[in-house]
C-alpha cells in the first residue's frame, strides 16, 4: 500500500470526491473555497469552476455538466458556459444553513444533506440540517430533519440498504432503501465511533465487498469498517490531520482518493503537515469500489 499525494495544492475543505468513469476525471469541491474542481490524472491537468457560494457536493450529469448543492440550493453547472443555474432551494427559514455532502443513488436521484452555521470545525448549530433528495423531475424531497452535519452516503450494490453519517451522532446508521421511489425505512446504528470531540466520522464509499471506506475528520485517517458486524477491519493513515471523503477511482476503480481539509489548523499543525488541505491517493488496497452513479435528471 502506497499513500501519497495527488493534487499538491492545498484548499481550504476540499470533499466529495467523485470519480467519472466516462471522462477518467476526478470531480471533488473546495467547500470554502467555493470552486468545483475537475482533475485528469494522466495528463495532471485540473479545471476549476467558481461557485458563488459554499458547494458541498457535485456529481455529473448524465445528460452533460454537473448538478452542485451549493449554499442552500440544487443547480446545475454547465461545464462549457461555467454558468450555474438554480433548479430548486432548500431551508428557507434557515439562511445560515448551507448544503455538504450528496451523492446519487442508482436511480439516479441527488441527495444532499444541510447543516447550520459552523464557525468552527464540528461546532455547529445543532440539529438545524435536513436530508433532501433532488428526483429526476426536479422535484426535492425532504427524508428528515434535525441533522448536525449531513455527510457519508453509500448504497449497496443490491440497492436494498442505505447507509448514511450524521457526524455528531459518532456512527454510520443504514435504512431500508427502496430503489423504485426512494423511500428510506427503519432507521438503525450499524457502525459506532469512539465519542471524541475532535474526530468525527465524515465521509464515506463503498467497496465492492461491501465494506465501508469512512474518513475521520481530526484524525488523519480513513478506516474500512464492516456495516454488517460493525467492525472496525483496517486503517490507513494519511498524512494531513482533517480527512473529510474518500471515493475509488481510476481505470480499475482501485485507487483510494482522500480529501482533505486545512480549515481551522493553526500555522503550527500546517506546518507539521504541509500537505493538509490536499488531495491524497491511496495505492495497492487490494479492493476495488463501486462506480459513482449519475444525475439523470
Ligand atoms: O466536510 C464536511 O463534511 C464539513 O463541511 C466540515 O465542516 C467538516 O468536515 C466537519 O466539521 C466534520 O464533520
Ligand atoms: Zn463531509
Amino acid at each position: 500500500m502506497a499513500v501519497s499525494v495527488a493534487v499538491d495544492e492545498p484548499g481550504l475543505l476540499l470533499e466529495g470526491p467523485h470519480w467519472d468513469s466516462l471522462t477518467g476525471t476526478l470531480l471533488y469541491v473546495d467547500i470554502h473555497g467555493q470552486h468545483v474542481h475537475r482533475w485528469d490524472p494522466v495528463t495532471k491537468q485540473k479545471d476549476t469552476y467558481d461557485i458563488d457560494c459554499m458547494v458541498g457536493a457535485v456529481v455529473p450529469r448524465e445528460s452533460g455538466g454537473a448538478v452542485v448543492a451549493a449554499g442552500t440550493k440544487f443547480a446545475f453547472l454547465d461545464f462549457e458556459t461555467r454558468q450555474l443555474n438554480t433548479v430548486a432551494t432548500v431551508d428557507p427559514h434557515k439562511p445560515r444553513n448551507r448544503f455538504n455532502d450528496g451523492k446519487c443513488d442508482a436511480a439516479g436521484r441527488f441527495w444532499a444533506g444541510t447543516m447550520g452555521d459552523e464557525p468552527v470545525p464540528t461546532k455547529v448549530d445543532r440539529k438545524a440540517g435536513s436530508l433532501y433528495c433532488l428526483h429526476t423531475d426536479g422535484i426535492v424531497t425532504k427524508a428528515f430533519n434535525e441533522v448536525d452535519i449531513s455527510n457519508g452516503l453509500a448504497w449497496t450494490s443490491d440497492n436494498s440498504i442505505m447507509y448514511y453519517i450524521d457526524s455528531l451522532q459518532y456512527s454510520v446508521d443504514a435504512f431500508d432503501f427502496d430503489l423504485p421511489t426512494g423511500t428510506l425505512t427503519n432507521r438503525r446504528k450499524v457502525v459506532n465511533f469512539d465519542l471524541s470531540t475532535d474526530v468525527v466520522p465524515d465521509g464515506m464509499c463503498i467497496d465492492t465487498d461491501g465494506k465501508l471506506w469512512v474518513a475521520m475528520f481530526g484524525k488523519g485517517q480513513v478506516l474500512q469498517v464492516d456495516p454488517e458486524t460493525g467492525t472496525h477491519l483496517r486503517s490507513v493513515k494519511i498524512p494531513a490531520d482533517q480527512t473529510t471523503s474518500c471515493c475509488f477511482g481510476g481505470p480499475n476503480l482501485d485507487i483510494l482518493y482522500v480529501t482533505t481539509a486545512n480549515v481551522g489548523l493553526s500555522a503550527e499543525a500546517v506546518q507539521q503537515k504541509p500537505q493538509s488541505g490536499c488531495l491524497f491517493q491511496v495505492t495497492g488496497l487490494g479492493t476495488t469500489g463501486t462506480p459513482g452513479m449519475c444525475y439523470k435528471g
